[in-house]
């Protein structure tokens, strides 16, 4: 018998999305449509499908195929050429910005240095655990999944690792079930060492955004930087211009303790786009340590993080 009537039985939400039978000597083969469905949605439903048809006498075996394997996720890593220059806080914010934008989005954080983004997404006591041999990520309250170092090691433990503990660490973190997530944010180390060495290698990132503050020595390390992923064939999305333009919480008046307009500028002679610039303001690294960053509220200091993501909306966009 080769026929699909052993399916007529299955509820509606099952029935719909098998898109091929076939009953053949006790053994039921099914083709299912998986599309948009997670990873463990999908172990679900294959697990509940043969429960079913298992249970009827005419079956014995059965196999199920799924189809629309979803695309592995994009990776986009955030540099910086200097540490302390606001990568973790832009990473974190960008991430927040694209899922209220209905992205699918998860994040790593590969700063073995000083992994904050626990911190910052309230994760900092969770144990990830792992599954079939392969991390889950830890959920956050802005509804992206996330691994971070800080979750792996001991704060300052990792510091004096080096290649193959770091790549080892980064493959954990970045082969992890990342489900139904359309794009992973990296927010990387400062610099151009093992990390970034090991992504380019081993997981040669879609793109990568990078951030500066506009002092003339950030943007040579951050031009650095830039050269690094070019060279290995990853563009560049663009530069962020990061603590400019401080507005005096007192008196009002605006400043530029590190210059301004620095960074468009360097983007300009690098021939790479400029994505925008984050003011310098006290309540931007408030939010990071009280687990609140701007982009998750609706105060004018979101407004900065959205349009940056907007333009990494529409590169993202432009590449499915
Ligand atoms: N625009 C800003 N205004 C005020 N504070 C900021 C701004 N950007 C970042 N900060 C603060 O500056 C500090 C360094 O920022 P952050 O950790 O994001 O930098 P980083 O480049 O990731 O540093 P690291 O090299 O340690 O990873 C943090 O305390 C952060 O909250």
């Amino acid at each position: 018998m080769a026929t699909s009537d052993f399916t007529d039985n299955l509820p509606p939400e099952f029935a719909d999305r098998v898109s091929g039978a076939t009953l053949k000597e006790g053994r039921a083969t099914l083709v299912l449509d998986a599309a948009g469905l997670g990873e463990e949605q999908r172990a679900a439903l294959e697990r509940d499908i043969t429960q079913r048809l298992t249970a009827r006498d005419d079956v014995e075996e059965v196999r199920v195929v799924m189809t629309a394997e979803r695309s592995a996720p994009l990776l986009i890593a955030v540099g910086s050429g200097k540490g302390g220059v606001g990568k973790s806080t832009l990473t974190a914010n960008l991430a927040i910005a694209l899922a209220r934008r209905g992205t699918k989005v998860g994040l790593v954080d590969a700063d073995i240095y000083g992994p904050s983004q626990q911190v910052i997404f309230g994760t900092a006591d969770a144990k990830p655990e792992a599954r079939e041999n392969k991390l889950v990520p830890v959920e956050s309250r802005f509804d992206i999944p996330m691994l971070s170092m800080g979750h792996l090691v001991q704060p300052g433990r990792a510091i004096a690792w080096r290649g193959p503990m770091v790549g080892n660490a980064l493959s954990q973190m970045i082969d992890a079930h990342w489900g139904d997530r359309e794009v992973i944010l990296i927010d990387l180390p400062p610099g151009t060492g093992d990390v970034q060495l090991t992504m380019l290698q081993k997981y040669k990132p879609a793109g990568a955004v990078l951030i500066s503050t506009p002092q003339d020595l950030a943007l040579i390390d951050a031009a650095r930087a830039g050269q690094l992923f070019e060279a290995a064939g990853v563009p560049v999305i663009g530069l962020v211009e990061n603590m400019a333009g401080y507005a005096c919480p007192h008196c009002g008046e605006v400043s530029d303790p590190f210059g301004a307009g620095g960074v468009e500028a360097a983007a300009e002679r690098l021939e790479l786009p400029f994505l925008g610039r984050i003011p310098l303001d006290l309540a931007i690294r408030q939010g990071s340590d009280a687990g609140d960053p701007p982009a998750a509220g609706d105060t004018e200091l979101a407004a900065p993080f959205n349009a940056i993501a907007d333009r990494l909306a529409e590169w993202i966009s432009a590449r499915s």
